[in-house]
Formats: structure tokens, C-alpha cells, sequence
């Protein structure tokens, strides 16, 4: 099993280019079940949970091509596909539930397996299947599965407004898929307004979607009888970018992190900003004239000379639950104490105990953990436990004195492209071990 051994105590310097959003092209994988026509996404990131849906979309029958230098993947599903995704192929990645409102909608029936269990949270699909229940599938679990079909005679999901009961990101992207072939209006009240459902909402407007709202919290779809292929660039990962600037902000150091839109990351920025980091975005506020057009320029005198922050995370446009683990892992570093509040996952505090290996001091209780700042961190041997957990320990064994060993990335690699050698690029000390 895979390692990342790091020899700490060295500042990031440099430029970093980051890469498409895994929250992004794993919908947008799934979206381009909606039409037998081909379509091409660029900026896709190299991560394994898009091999693992590159798997799944070519078990159902889809035919799927990589090709050129900027990520590009083209994708076909003309006719036979098989409308199921295995639980051999959906255990390890909660995107997979993502299929289950393209299928049924373009074929009018699905069988999808439960996603497995994940590490910070029991996450249920229950408003995913409330929702298309509600806009006329006939759901039933049964063996682990989600089987869903139309009612006799049916040949397409009918409009429906779906308010849900929390806000839920991909609960949203399979309600905007699913409603884009359906027969009529769809209105999705407490719709997530991530940037990556804005991007896969643009996605389906190339495909010949008609969408409004996309971004705000109401999302309105009217129906159309068939969707065709387009080309898509894949909106840049906003929690890459936050990760690095969480890592050179801790170690000290200037980088400038391109294809990034400071704008997206806006709740991280400010507190990285009043934690006395300087953050500029290049390029303009918004991301309209693309990812190239963007950057952000870090530059911190490292986590001595920085003031910890207390922060809550809270649903887009708010500071982002994937973003709560690696700022954990500055804020011990930092002077000062601070508040770490989780509200949307209730076990995403997996990463504490391993920080404390590493010499944090840091206390739960309930969903709140209360960290001692300017801890001074020394190298040990810890464990990856979740995708964002093991960033944050990637960021604390860079900082650490001495060698730092972070076991079972295999989390990180699900959703990081390339992170040792874009650190290595920057001046990090580490490398990959078995
Ligand atoms: C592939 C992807 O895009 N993953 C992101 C997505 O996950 P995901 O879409 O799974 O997260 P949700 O937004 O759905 O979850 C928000 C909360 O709602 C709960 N819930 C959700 C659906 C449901 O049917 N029932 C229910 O109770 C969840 O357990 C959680 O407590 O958004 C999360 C929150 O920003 C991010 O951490 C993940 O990186
Ligand atoms: C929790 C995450 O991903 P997933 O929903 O794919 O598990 C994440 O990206 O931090």
C-alpha cells in the first residue's frame, strides 16, 4: 500500500497549476448518460474516483476515449446501455449515486447500488429517492440496490418542485439531470448553489438543457424530449486550490496557483486573509472569461506569524466542509486559540487524533473542536482515514520537524491529481514509498 513520506520544515515556493474539480467532472461523467450522442469533456482531473466512473460508464455499455495533453475524455452512449451500476464498482465512491437520475430519465428505469459507507458521516440517499419518487419513479431498495422503473405506460419522469429537506449537492445535480428530459416544468426549492453545479447546469444548457437559477437556491428546468452532445471544460477544483493555499500558508512561502478562481473560495480566502496570509486574485472577479484566465497569488511568512481563525462550515457560498480538515491543520499551527464547528458531516473529525500524533492539541466535543495554536509539530507515522483528512496531514507533516510517513492514501488519491509532485514542483521534501 501506497505512503507519502515527508521531511518537513521547508516553505513552498513556486507555481502550481490546478486542475479540474473531481465534484465537477464526476457529474458531468454521469450527465453524458443523457444522450446517445458524443460528448467531450477537457479539464478532466487524472484522480482515481473518475477512473472508477470511467469504469462504471464503460460497464454500462458507454464508450469512453481519453485523449490529448488538458485532460481531455470523450464519452459515448449510444444504445445498448445497461441502466446498473454494481456495488463492485459504486463501494468506493459516493459520486456513483449520481447515475441513478440519468439512467432513469433517458431509460426510464435504474438499478443502483446504495453507495458503501464513508468515514465522516452515515450519508443516506433519501432525498434523492424522495425527490424522483416525487417526479413519478416507483423506487424500491431492496438487496442493497436502488431499483427504480416508471410507471406502466410511462416513457418519461413528469416536472415536479422537490424541496428538500437540507440543501444536498449531489441530491441537486441528479434532480437538474433527471428534470432536463422529464416531461414538463421541475422547480428545485433549497437547491445547492456550489460552483460545480453552476458549471454542470452550463454543462447541460450546451447539451440543449433549458435551465434557470442555476447558483441561486431555486433551479427551474423545463423539460425537453432529447438532449446531444457538446464540449465541456471542467470548472477548476476549488478545494485543490484551498488545499495548497492552506500548505503554503502553514510552511511560509509565495506561490501562485493557476487555473484557480479565487472567487470560489471566497469564505476560505477571507479567513486566510484575517489569519494575515496575502491573497490576491489574478485575472478578475469572476471566472467568465475561463480557467486560464485565472489565478491566486499566496504569500505568507509562514504559521508563526499567522493568527488562528475560528470558522463554521455551512453550505456553498459559506467556508466548505472539504475545506475543514486542512485549515484544522493550519489553525495548530498558528498562534492562538480557535473553533472548528462541523455542521454538515456529523463524524468529520477523524483527522484530530492523528494531528494530536503529530503534536496538536486539540479537543472535541460534539461537533466543535477547540484548538490550542502555535503547536510545535514533530514527524511520526499517521493514518489517512478520509479524502480531506489526509490533506490536512499532508500539510501538517510539511510543517512538522522530521519525517512525517501518512499512510493509506489511497484516500487522497480519490480526489487529489498529482498532489506530491505539484508539491514537489513547489519545493516540498516528499515522495511516494509502498
Ligand atoms: C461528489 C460530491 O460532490 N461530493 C460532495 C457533496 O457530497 P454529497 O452530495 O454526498 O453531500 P450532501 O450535500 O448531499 O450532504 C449534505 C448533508 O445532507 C445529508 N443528506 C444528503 C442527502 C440525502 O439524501 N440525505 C441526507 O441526509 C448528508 O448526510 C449530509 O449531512 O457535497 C458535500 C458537501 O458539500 C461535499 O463534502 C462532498 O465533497
Ligand atoms: C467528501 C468528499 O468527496 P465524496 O463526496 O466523493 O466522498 C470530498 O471531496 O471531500
Amino acid at each position: 500500500m501506497d505512503k507519502l513520506l515527508i521531511r518537513g520544515g521547508r516553505p513552498l515556493n513556486g507555481e502550481v497549476v490546478i486542475s479540474g474539480a473531481k465534484n465537477a467532472a464526476l457529474p458531468e461523467m454521469c450527465a453524458t448518460l443523457l444522450t446517445d450522442e458524443p460528448v467531450t469533456l477537457v479539464n478532466v482531473p487524472r484522480l482515481h474516483d473518475v477512473r472508477t466512473m470511467r469504469k462504471l460508464l464503460d460497464n454500462m455499455g458507454v464508450k469512453t476515449e481519453t485523449h490529448g495533453e488538458r485532460g481531455g475524455m470523450s464519452f459515448h452512449a449510444a444504445d445498448p446501455i445497461t441502466p446498473e451500476a454494481p456495488y463492485e464498482l459504486v463501494k468506493t465512491m459516493r459520486a456513483s449515486v449520481l447515475a441513478l437520475g440519468p439512467l432513469l430519465a433517458r431509460f426510464g428505469r435504474a438499478r443502483v447500488s446504495l453507495p458503501g459507507g464513508c468515514a465522516i458521516g452515515s450519508r443516506p440517499v433519501d432525498q434523492h429517492i424522495k425527490g424522483l419518487q416525487a417526479m413519478g419513479a416507483d423506487i424500491v431498495v431492496e438487496h442493497g440496490y436502488m431499483v427504480a422503473s416508471l410507471p406502466a405506460g410511462q416513457t418519461r419522469l413528469k416536472g415536479a418542485r422537490i424541496t428538500t429537506d437540507m440543501v444536498t449537492v449531489t441530491g441537486t445535480e441528479n434532480f437538474l439531470m433527471a428534470a432536463c428530459l422529464a416531461e414538463g416544468e421541475t422547480v428545485l426549492e433549497n437547491a445547492a448553489q456550489e460552483p460545480e453545479i453552476t458549471d454542470l447546469a452550463e454543462m447541460l444548457i450546451k447539451m440543449g438543457a433549458r435551465i434557470e437559477g442555476h447558483g441561486t437556491g431555486r433551479i427551474r428546468i423545463q423539460g425537453v424530449e432529447r438532449l446531444h452532445g457538446c464540449t465541456h471544460e471542467v470548472v477548476a477544483d476549488r478545494i485543490e486550490a484551498g488545499t495548497f493555499l492552506c500548505a503554503v500558508a502553514a510552511t511560509g512561502g509565495e506561490a501562485t496557483l493557476q487555473h484557480a478562481c479565487a472567487h470560489h473560495l471566497d469564505a476560505v480566502v477571507e479567513k486566510l486573509r484575517e489569519a494575515g496570509v496575502e491573497v490576491a486574485a489574478i485575472g478578475g472577479p469572476d471566472c467568465e472569461r475561463g480557467p486560464k484566465a485565472h489565478a491566486i497569488h499566496v504569500r505568507s511568512a509562514g504559521a508563526a506569524a499567522l493568527k488562528a481563525q475560528s470558522f463554521r462550515t455551512i453550505e456553498y457560498p459559506g467556508f466548505p466542509t472539504d475545506m475543514q480538515a486542512q485549515f484544522m491543520a493550519l489553525n495548530c499551527v498558528a498562534s492562538g486559540a480557535s473553533m472548528v464547528t462541523e455542521t454538515i458531516f456529523e463524524n468529520r473529525f477523524m483527522h484530530v487524533n492523528e494531528l494530536v500524533r503529530l503534536g496538536a492539541q486539540i479537543h472535541i466535543d460534539g461537533r466543535n473542536a477547540m484548538i490550542d495554536g502555535g503547536a510545535q509539530l514533530t514527524g511520526a507515522t499517521v493514518m489517512a482515514t478520509d479524502l480531506r483528512a489526509s490533506a490536512s496531514l499532508v500539510i501538517a507533516g510539511l510543517v512538522a520537524e522530521g519525517e512525517t510517513l501518512v499512510d493509506r492514501i489511497y484516500h487522497l488519491d480519490r480526489g487529489y491529481d498529482q498532489m506530491e509532485e505539484k508539491l514537489r514542483g513547489i519545493g516540498a521534501d516528499i515522495e511516494r514509498i509502498q
